[in-house]
């Protein structure tokens, strides 16, 4: 749960896939994410990435270079398993807008996806970007654990 200035507290996920992301519904900030403005939709994904910024540490297991949060993707919440298309917008950095639907954010979408049970390894998911219509697919190969002491 974040406290996002202007929208109040919100439940957001935070998924890694070579970059950290905070992962959310455009709906739960009353945008639809393919017929919303750009602007709009930067807006709110920038309040979520600094409000997540202030009240959380990101740690990467292995690597203090990327633990940090790289920026907020706002999706469609078809996160369960479908053959259609799941869209969504990524605002990364400071307030960059990808064209793609994002490398590094589809692969963190489909690591929370089957962490939450609702994609198999091996089944593939098609990814949209609301910004421009491209399309990525991706799915989850293999699972690896890493262990972290807080010793
Ligand atoms: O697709 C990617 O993963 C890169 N494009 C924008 C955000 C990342 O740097």
């Amino acid at each position: 749960m974040v406290d996002v200035p202007g929208h109040g507290k919100v439940v957001v996920d935070i998924a890694y896939g070579g970059a950290f992301y905070a992962l959310v519904s455009a709906e739960k900030f009353g945008l639809d994410i393919c017929f919303a403005k750009t602007r709009d939709l930067v807006n709110a994904a920038s309040a979520v990435t600094e409000a997540v910024k202030a009240q959380f540490k990101i740690t990467h297991p292995d690597n203090e270079d990327l633990s940090f949060l790289y920026g907020t993707i706002l999706t469609d919440g078809k996160d369960a398993y479908s053959e259609e298309p799941t869209t969504n917008i990524c605002v990364f950095a400071d307030e960059q807008v990808d064209r793609s639907p994002t490398g590094s954010g589809v692969t963190a979408r489909i690591a929370l996806q089957y962490h939450k049970g609702l994609l198999k390894l091996n089944q593939t998911r098609i990814f949209k970007s609301s910004a421009t219509g491209s399309v990525f697919t991706g799915k989850a190969v293999r699972v690896s654990v890493t262990f972290v002491s807080y010793l």
